[in-house]
């Protein structure tokens, strides 16, 4: 089943290139860039891969981030990502970046943006993986911080097709975003955010109506409003879910608990995606056969999902 699962040609919709960063990689760049980290060697650091909660996890993900320095860096990591694509026949991606991560380091925007751009290029062309880039806000950070982020990325907007929202989602509700998602589609940008993960219904409500997003990244907590459910089925808003995450994250208890496929049949147009594969034990595919080992998915059911995939791009072929 693995194979076939593999070869079935889809679409990645929730990646967080920061969280495709492998600890040899890691370990790696930070030989290159002479910084020392605080775990002896990778084995040890991938030991520290056990979360109880999203916080627990973004903690070691923007400690891990550290090591990206330069372009090269960031071409690296890109680039490793898209070999794994084109192995998993992830035809089509839309990746995320999270630029403050990086500037708040002092690593200039363009620095960052000129390595996963060229990455992104080299992938069309050498590897024949179309892509749109994310540019994705920290919403632990304020309003103000995320209309600067706006401003830097500008200049450069060809290199985007959306903005999105994430880290820590519990106190930190899409309507504080409201003027900067405002001023984003204005500039001509699609939006998407992280909604429903951890937080409540209410926030992909406020995702929906006041950032006025195309897709809702997560959205597993829709199935607990019978009204927001029927809406996002009667408005086939898609949800990009990542099962493997979502248990490694302790949002569900265990993979059979997941409510994914009941969504899917409900008419829910949920994808299946990896976003943190380097944490969270893999990658698309494993995901998809994580849905198979647990829930009993069928092949029916994951060329459905593979098709919502494709469907749901926002750079359309
Ligand atoms: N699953 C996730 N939720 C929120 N922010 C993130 N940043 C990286 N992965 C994330
Ligand atoms: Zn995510």
């Amino acid at each position: 089943m693995y194979d076939w699962l593999n070869a079935l040609p889809k679409a990645e919709l929730h990646l967080h290139l920061e969280g495709s960063l492998e600890p040899e990689l890691l370990f790696a760049l930070a030989e290159r860039n002479k910084i020392a980290l605080p775990w002896s060697d990778v084995e040890t650091l991938r030991k520290a891969y056990a979360f109880n909660n999203l916080q627990e996890f973004l903690d070691l993900y923007y400690q891990g981030a550290d090591v990206l320095r330069t372009s090269q860096d960031f071409y690296d990591l890109t680039w490793a990502y898209l070999l794994r694509c084109k192995e998993q026949n992830v035809i089509h991606t839309e990746p995320f970046f999270d630029p403050q991560t990086h500037t708040d380091r002092g690593v200039p925007f363009e620095v960052v943006l000129n390595g996963i751009a060229s990455a992104l290029k080299d992938g069309e062309q050498q590897l024949g993986i179309t892509s749109g880039l994310i540019l994705s806000f920290l919403r632990h950070l304020s309003e103000e911080e995320a209309q600067k982020t706006l401003d830097q990325a500008l200049p450069f907007r060809e290199a985007f097709v959306a903005v999105g929202l994430d880290s820590s989602e519990m106190g930190h509700p899409p309507s504080k975003f409201q003027r900067v998602f405002d001023r984003a589609r204005a500039e001509g940008f699609l939006t998407v955010a992280h909604a429903g993960e951890e937080g409540p219904p209410e926030y992909i409500w406020e995702a929906l109506d006041l950032l006025k997003i195309q897709r809702i990244d997560h959205g597993v907590r829709a199935f607990e409003d019978e009204r927001l459910m029927q809406r996002i089925i009667d408005e086939q808003i898609p949800l990009t879910v990542c099962p493997l995450s979502n248990t490694k994250l302790c949002v569900f208890d265990h993979m059979s608990q997941h409510n994914i496929l009941e969504m899917l049949e409900r008419g829910v147009k949920v994808t299946v995606n990896s976003d943190d594969p380097a944490y969270f034990g893999g990658y698309v595919t494993e995901n998809f056969h994580a849905l198979y080992t647990d829930l009993g998915m069928t092949r029916e059911q994951a060329q459905r999902l593979a098709q919502n995939s494709l469907d749901a791009r926002l750079v359309k072929p």
